[in-house]
């Protein structure tokens, strides 16, 4: 079967796709899949860039050798150390034996630690270039983005930046691999929810390295998970920036923990009322069937959130908690929040969204609006206020 997929003359895409997986990190959702990015450079030296998670080792060694053709590997870049792009380092390694592990200080570090591998290492430092033949590679440190050993790889004859997880996405490549061959409006939400999952607490330092590779003539990015940018690199490189500058657009996303419907009508009630106010982007999840990842994702993008629940022995209702516990987790800035909820009898699970966002340091735009077992009248007027103070408020900015 021909499986080369060319990126320019002598650069190979060898990626491969995962469908089987779940839980990205064990941990968020993969309805569409995803892609664990490899490339391979032929020159007079052969270099691989990155590895997969050893899952899907058997179809990267089938591809790799289909390229190589009978050559060999000369050099492995690991951008990146975290095992869904290590974990097919020592298969490698035991193929081409003769092969030079190419990384930095860090990256030897984890090396040992994780796979107790010491040998035939090639320590580059940020700055350094490696001449293949016609190509030459160049390397950034561009450290927590999102772990410290992280690097980018830049090929100066064709201009290409392989970045590790920086501008990957989720989605697993579905025929197309470049920009220009897929429909990159179903893969940008996938690209944001990646970003706002796993690369997004650590936005000062993506800023950091975008300034350092910045001053580069860039043709294709490509990236360890998702499309490959060859006809718009631009358009990655400007969403990348605007995520991790915490830039929002007008919009309000309501997340609520319900048991029996009290609290949900109240967002419901707040939700109408923003739109009478003129807002249209308007998201309003349940925190006990959606993800938290969607969550984020959402949040990520809209300027306003408001967080309503009931009172569950005497604290936050628990899927809510785990909400606010994880957008706490990713260091969210620059949003405005409002809080609503209910309770029976002692109170606590509003007190508890209070208390987070004084933690936190967020900024709330009303008073919270608390009602016993479920609202009526004078209270659904204070919901109106609430939705008033957070449109008036998102329109600022
Ligand atoms: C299992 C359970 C535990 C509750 N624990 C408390 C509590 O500790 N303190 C309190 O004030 N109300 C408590 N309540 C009352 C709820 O907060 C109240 O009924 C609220 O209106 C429920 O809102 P919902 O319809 O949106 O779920 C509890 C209710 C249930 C069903």
């Amino acid at each position: 079967m021909d499986t080369i997929l060319k990126i320019t003359d002598g650069i190979y895409y060898v990626g491969v796709n995962d469908r089987d997986t779940h839980l990205f990190e064990n941990m968020w959702p993969l309805p569409k899949g995803v892609t664990y990015n490899s490339y391979i450079i032929k020159d007079e030296k052969n270099v691989l860039i990155d590895t997969v998670k050893i899952s899907k080792v058997n179809a990267f060694i089938e591809k790799i050798y289909d390229i190589l053709d009978g050559g060999k590997l000369d050099y492995l870049v690991i951008n990146h150390m975290e095992p869904d792009h290590s974990g097919a380092i020592e298969t490698i390694m035991h193929e081409f034996p003769e092969m030079k592990i190419v990384g930095n200080k860090k990256t030897f570090e984890f090396l040992k630690a994780l796979y107790d591998i010491e040998d035939n290492l090639y320590e580059i430092k940020d700055g350094d270039e490696i001449d293949l033949g016609k190509h030459k590679l160049k390397f950034f440190l561009t450290p927590m983005v999102h772990w410290p050993e992280t690097m980018m790889t830049y090929e100066i004859t064709d201009k290409i930046i392989f970045t590790g997880d920086a501008f990957g996405g989720f989605g697993s490549l579905d025929g197309g691999v470049f920009d220009d061959e897929v429909d990159i409006e179903y893969y940008e939400n996938e690209i944001r929810r990646y970003y706002s999952n796993i690369v997004g607490k650590f936005g000062p330092m993506v800023q950091r390295a975008m300034k350092k590779v910045g001053g580069l003539d860039i043709e294709i990015v490509a990236p360890t998970h998702g499309p490959v940018w060859r006809s718009n690199p631009g358009r990655i490189l400007e969403l990348y920036d605007k995520w991790s500058k915490y830039e929002t657009e007008e919009g309000v996303v309501i997340v609520y923990g319900t048991m029996y419907g009290n609290t949900e009508k109240m967002a419901d009630y707040i939700a109408r009322c923003l739109a009478d106010e003129g807002i249209k982007n308007i998201r309003v999840m349940n925190s006990s069937n959606t993800h938290e990842s969607y969550i984020i994702n959402e949040i990520w993008r809209f300027k306003g959130v408001i967080l309503g629940t009931n009172t569950y022995n005497n604290d936050i209702f628990p899927p809510m908690e785990k909400v606010i516990i994880n957008l706490a987790h990713k260091g969210i800035k620059n949003r405005v929040f409002g809080v609503f909820g209910t309770y029976g009898w002692s109170g606590g699970g509003v007190k508890g969204i209070v208390e987070y966002i004084n933690k936190n340091k967020w900024e709330m735009v009303a008073d919270p609006v608390e009602v016993q077992f479920s609202a009526k009248e004078e209270s659904y007027e204070k919901l109106r206020e609430l939705a008033k103070a957070m449109a008036k408020r998102i329109k600022e900015n």
